[in-house]
């Protein structure tokens, strides 16, 4: 099984900094893990992912349809990570001839909600149950993300609220902004953290290897992508 170096590098003692042998860099496969964003319309998730792949906040969006499909090479303790995530349509028009393929082989999902609508955060429940309803392991991570936290004035959603709503359903609780430039740490955060949980969870198969069913996907639109290196934010 083809993993990241990082505990080789860690004694070496050679003078070589940490991080996979540049020699051996070629056949040191990139494990993939798939995030699925979920929520209602409009709530920010093209955003978010935005702001997480490709550093900035776009300046219009439309409603997404189908899928949006981004991707983030990211390097955590000297593996290099491939994060696929998945930018979901909430519109339901948009989204229903593609459920099945959001869930399928799903590493974690993250919910968002918007704080200054109400509806968006009661609709929660409604979004579990389908990620419910699609056999999604109890092993797959899930976060709650209150986005749009930079409309100070407009807030609908208390803190608390949401805060027992997360601790309910046993999940992580993030209030960000896509939008202001302040918040970029936050937003990147709570990917890293999902791929910190889904690496030291179990060794998840690497691209190519066998036993991995393969997904019928639909053709993905690749935005962007953006190298990153972090450590983990947990
Ligand atoms: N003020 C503010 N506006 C935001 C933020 N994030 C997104 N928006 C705005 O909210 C609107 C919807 O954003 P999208 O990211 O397209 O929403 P979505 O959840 O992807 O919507 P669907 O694709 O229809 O499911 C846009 O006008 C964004 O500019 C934020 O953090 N703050
Ligand atoms: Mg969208």
């Amino acid at each position: 099984m083809s993993r990241g170096a990082g505990g080789m590098a860690a004694g070496g003692g050679g003078g070589r900094p940490p991080g996979p042998d540049p020699a051996l860099e070629p056949y040191v496969q990139t494990r993939i893990f798939k995030i699925i964003v979920i929520g209602d319309s409009n709530v920010g998730k093209t955003c978010l992912t935005f702001r997480f792949c490709g550093g900035t906040f776009p300046g219009k969006t439309e409603a997404t349809i189908g899928v949006d499909f981004r991707e983030k090479t990211v390097e955590i303790e000297g593996e290099r990570i491939k994060v696929q995530v998945w930018d979901t349509a909430g519109q339901e028009r948009f989204r229903k001839s593609m459920v099945e393929h959001y869930y399928r082989n799903v590493h974690a999902v993250v919910f968002v909600y918007d704080v200054t609508k109400m509806s968006s955060f009661t609709n929660l429940k409604t979004w579990i149950e389908e990620c419910n309803g699609h056999a999604v392991p109890p092993l797959v991570p899930r976060v709650l993300v209150g986005n749009k936290c930079d409309l100070k004035d407009l807030i609908q959603v208390p803190s608390s609220l949401a805060l027992k709503f997360a601790d309910a359903h046993n999940m992580l609780l993030f209030e960000t902004s896509a939008k202001d430039p302040q918040e970029s740490q936050n937003v990147d955060a709570i990917f890293m953290c999902l791929v910190c949980r889904l690496k030291a969870q179990r060794s998840l198969p690497c691209r190519d290897t066998e036993g991995w069913p393969a997904q019928p996907q639909p053709q993905p639109r690749r935005l962007d992508e953006a190298s990153g290196k972090g450590s983990c934010p947990c």
